[in-house]
């Protein structure tokens, strides 16, 4: 479904600050994967979200999503295969907005019905049914602004509406990192849930091992810009947190 060749990008070529971040990366997601992706800090994982997403391009080599070639694609052109949530739960959601009108902007980001979704008491009913699922009590708040939320709701909502439209593969960047410890399982509970549910790909940078560990049906490590370990199947369902904790030496 992902299919990476050859992808390779640097930063400040020619100057003394050049840095190779991604190098000549091969790499083949196939659908319904959960990749969780490991590394030091500066070994590439955020630029391979960023090339994936297209929100930077490489300087050579080719990337495909369901047999499209998406290399020179600009980010708003990759939406309808792509979402992504980051570490800081305010990026993914409009805080002066409600929560229903949230979800709505989220709607209209890849479908065409405009009106019909902002209009519609089905598509309120179906918003509150999902929320419901979240168990978190916030269905009944759904006209509250959602900056009046705690970040570990609002990333639970974020991820909710992620799932809304037709993105197919989901992009966690250090999903957890801004969230008190219940507030981080809790959420990455829901993601697991959702990415099961909905049948997506998805890859999630972290640098919890223990997360590492217990989520993903692959994990790969990062360093220097390259592949160093790509771990899936029974060997990663037995990888323990100390095992990952030995691949940094
Ligand atoms: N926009 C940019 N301009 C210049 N250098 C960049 C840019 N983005 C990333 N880099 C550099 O590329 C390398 C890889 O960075 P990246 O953010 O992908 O690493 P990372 O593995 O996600 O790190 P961390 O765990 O600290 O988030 C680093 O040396 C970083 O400084």
């Amino acid at each position: 479904m992902i299919q990476l060749s050859n992808v390779h990008k640097t930063f400040n070529t020619g100057k003394p600050n050049q840095v190779v971040a991604i190098n000549n990366i091969n790499l083949q997601i196939n659908a319904g994967e959960f990749i969780v992706i490991v590394g030091a800090n500066g070994s590439g994982k955020t630029t391979l979200l960023n090339l994936l997403a297209g929100n930077i391009l490489p300087d050579s080599g080719l990337i495909s999503i369901d047999d499209n070639n998406v290399t020179r694609l600009p980010e708003y052109s990759r939406s309808k295969w792509i979402a992504r949530i980051f570490q800081n739960p305010l990026l993914g959601t409009a805080a002066d907005l409600s929560i229903i009108d949230n979800f709505r902007l989220a709607a209209l980001r890849t479908q065409n019905k405009g009106l019909s979704i902002g209009k519609n008491d089905k598509f309120k009913s179906l918003v509150k049914e999902r929320i419901a699922t979240l168990n978190m009590g916030l269905e009944d708040k759904i006209e509250q602004p959602i900056g009046t939320l705690s970040g570990g709701q609002r990333q639970a909502l974020t991820l909710l509406m992620s799932v809304m439209d037709t993105c197919k593969i989901l992009l966690l960047d250090e999903p957890t990192a801004a969230l008190d410890p219940r507030s981080a399982e809790q959420v990455l509970r829901i993601a697991d849930d959702l990415i099961r549910q909905y049948q997506l790909t998805a890859i999630m940078v972290t640098h919890n091992l223990k997360d590492a560990g217990k989520y993903g049906s692959r994990i790969i490590q990062m360093g220097e810009g390259e592949i160093l370990k790509d771990v899936s199947g029974s060997e990663k369902q037995n990888l323990k947190q100390n095992d990952i904790y030995d691949w940094f030496g």
